[in-house]
């Protein structure tokens, strides 16, 4: 299986589910359609299925014209609130994306009809993903909009916690260091959150560095310097 990872809003993620013997594809919370479409067709994939965490509009908010521009989507979800809604899933439900296996894992607490989605492919060697909404982020987790902190603790713990360890996490929203922040507040002490916000702040700035040079069309630090020297020295401003 192949996931790509796309941006969407200020710090939402996307994911486009790919099984690479099929072609087949699934969406997460396409809440920017567009996009979704592009991402199709840079990999020419046939996209059937919309797999949708939760009801909040920067999740579900983009099914309905989702399922205009690619018609004839499943959408799945755990949640009658949900847009465009057409296969209500419960927990253990599980169904194909071409050779790949969805497992639906509820995990009600940030809102009550919250599901996690686990994919594995079959008589094969690939680590498992799961798809954890606003259940689980990096070093976080939702707020508990309409649970609580017993159903919380259930979600990581006894569900998404007794996954094979080495799982792939892929999350609905960008908090890590954030999170890290809080949970070096909580234990000042703790190294291995010092040394994770450390990587995590690291990346972030690694991220601006490299759309920057990817604009420049280079890829290396100097060379950028070099060229958006150039580029700003003939650079009109435009009138506004
Ligand atoms: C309704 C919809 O907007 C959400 O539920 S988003 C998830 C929610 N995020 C926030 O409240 C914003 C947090 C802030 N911008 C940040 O960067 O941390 C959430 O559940 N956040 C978890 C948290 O720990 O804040």
């Amino acid at each position: 299986m192949k996931v790509e990872l796309l941006p969407a809003l200020t710090d939402n993620y996307m994911y486009l589910l790919i099984d690479e013997e099929s072609k087949e594809a699934a969406i997460i919370d396409p809440v920017e359609p567009v996009k979704v479409v592009e991402a199709i067709r840079k990999h020419g994939v046939r996209l059937t299925t919309v797999l949708t965490t939760h009801h909040h509009w920067d999740h579900a908010g983009g099914n309905e014209k989702m399922v205009r521009l690619v018609p004839g989507l499943t959408v799945y979800g755990g949640d009658d609130r949900v847009d465009a809604l057409t296969k209500k899933v419960k927990h253990s439900n599980t169904f194909k994306v071409g050779s790949l296996t969805v497992k639906c894992l509820f995990t009600p607490c940030h809102t009550t009809g919250h599901i996690c989605y686990l994919v594995t492919k079959d008589n094969s060697t690939e680590p498992p993903a799961v798809f954890t909404g606003d259940t689980l982020f990096v070093a976080g987790c939702g707020k508990f909009f309409e649970g609580t902190a017993e159903q919380m603790y259930r979600a990581l713990i006894d569900v998404l916690g007794r996954l094979p360890p080495e799982t792939r996490i892929y999350c609905g929203h960008e908090y890590t260091v954030n999170n890290l922040k809080f949970a070096r507040h909580v234990e000042p002490d703790n190294e291995v959150i010092k040394k994770k916000l450390a990587w995590a702040k690291c990346q972030c700035s690694l991220c601006i560095e490299k759309s920057v040079q990817e604009h420049a069309g280079k890829n290396d630090p100097v060379e950028t310097m070099r060229s958006l020297r150039k580029e700003k020295d003939g650079f009109r401003v435009p009138k506004e």
